[in-house]
């Protein structure tokens, strides 16, 4: 049609304005949405405040205010299952009937499968949980990453002989936690080494999920850069050791078997979007 492409979403996630404390963790920060959009030829994002105004206005009026008047809609893509509105009663017939009186076509978006199943983030986030990060990385077509800057930790790390980039999660929720072997890009090249996510239960902290890499071989100050750690397999789940040395003895252990499942094994990922 020669038109440009928009995606259409929400901030937040409607279930995080609905109940908070029920919403799933996030498996991507709006940021790295963008960025992902961009790389698969997006020309536009449209990102709606999902707050109680919009939730209020009526499948009619949506369309109207946001499809036809807001954006000039003259096609448009949706999942087949896709209810919006007050109530939830606008649905996918009602919008190839809008479609035909205000002049646009409405298409069901293509449902990709895996093994014979949707692909979906309930489905991603059941596999990051159970530590399958293989199907993860089917699923998403690239291998699961979370990424933030460096900040400073209870330099704790050091006093273990391990030195581990504290990246920042906020106070983002997780959907995954344990040891993992994973990677980073740094400078135009590939770092592998482990890391520990989740509340590091042998550590008295602040009982949120943080984020701690151990880049192998490497030497050099990290603190203020911005780092995504790449998830390749799990080892193990988070422990509570009885004291340092059984904790510094277990991380010792992960490091060893990070050094054997590299061994011999390129990183051939390309670099991540920033
Ligand atoms: C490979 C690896 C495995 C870890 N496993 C655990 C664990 O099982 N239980 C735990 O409480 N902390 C674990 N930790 C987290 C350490 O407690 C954390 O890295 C240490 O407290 C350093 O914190 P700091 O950066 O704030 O100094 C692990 C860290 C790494 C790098
Ligand atoms: N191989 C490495 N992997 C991770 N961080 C390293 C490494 N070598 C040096 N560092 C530096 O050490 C810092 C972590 O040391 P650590 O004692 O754990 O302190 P903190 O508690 O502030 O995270 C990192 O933020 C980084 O600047």
């Amino acid at each position: 049609m020669g038109l440009p492409s928009c995606v259409v979403i929400f901030e937040p996630q409607p279930r995080e304005f609905f109940s908070p404390q029920r919403a799933p963790a996030r498996l991507t920060r709006l940021r790295e949405k963008l960025e992902l959009l961009a790389a698969q030829g997006v020309d536009r994002v449209l990102c709606l405040a999902f707050n109680r105004r919009l939730c209020e206005l009526s499948a009619r009026a949506f369309v109207q205010s946001v499809l036809v008047e807001g954006l000039g809609v003259r096609h448009l893509e949706v999942g087949d299952d896709f209810r919006f509105g007050c109530d939830r009663a606008g649905d996918f017939e009602f919008l190839c009937q809008t479609g035909v009186a205000e002049g646009f076509t409405v298409e069901a978006a293509v449902t990709v499968e895996v093994d014979g199943l949707r692909v979906s983030s309930t489905r991603l986030r059941a596999a990051l949980s159970h530590g399958d990060l293989p199907l993860a990385e089917r699923l998403l077509g690239r291998p699961f990453s979370l990424c933030g800057r460096v900040l400073h930790g209870q330099k704790l790390g050091r006093q273990l002989g391990t030195p581990t980039a504290n990246v920042q999660l906020k106070r983002r929720r997780v959907p995954l936690t344990g040891v993992y072997l994973v990677s980073t890009e740094l400078d135009g090249r590939r770092w592998p080494g482990v890391a520990n996510i989740g509340v590091r239960p042998s550590v008295t902290g602040d009982g949120r999920a943080h984020l701690e890499a151990h880049l192998l071989d490497f030497a050099g100050d990290l603190y203020g850069r911005h780092l995504c750690v790449t998830f390749h397999h799990k080892l193990r789940d988070e422990e509570r050791f009885a004291s340092l040395d059984a904790l510094k003895a277990a991380i010792d252990a992960d490091i060893a078997a990070a050094r054997a499942y590299w061994q011999g094994k390129p990183l051939t990922h390309e670099p991540e979007q920033r």
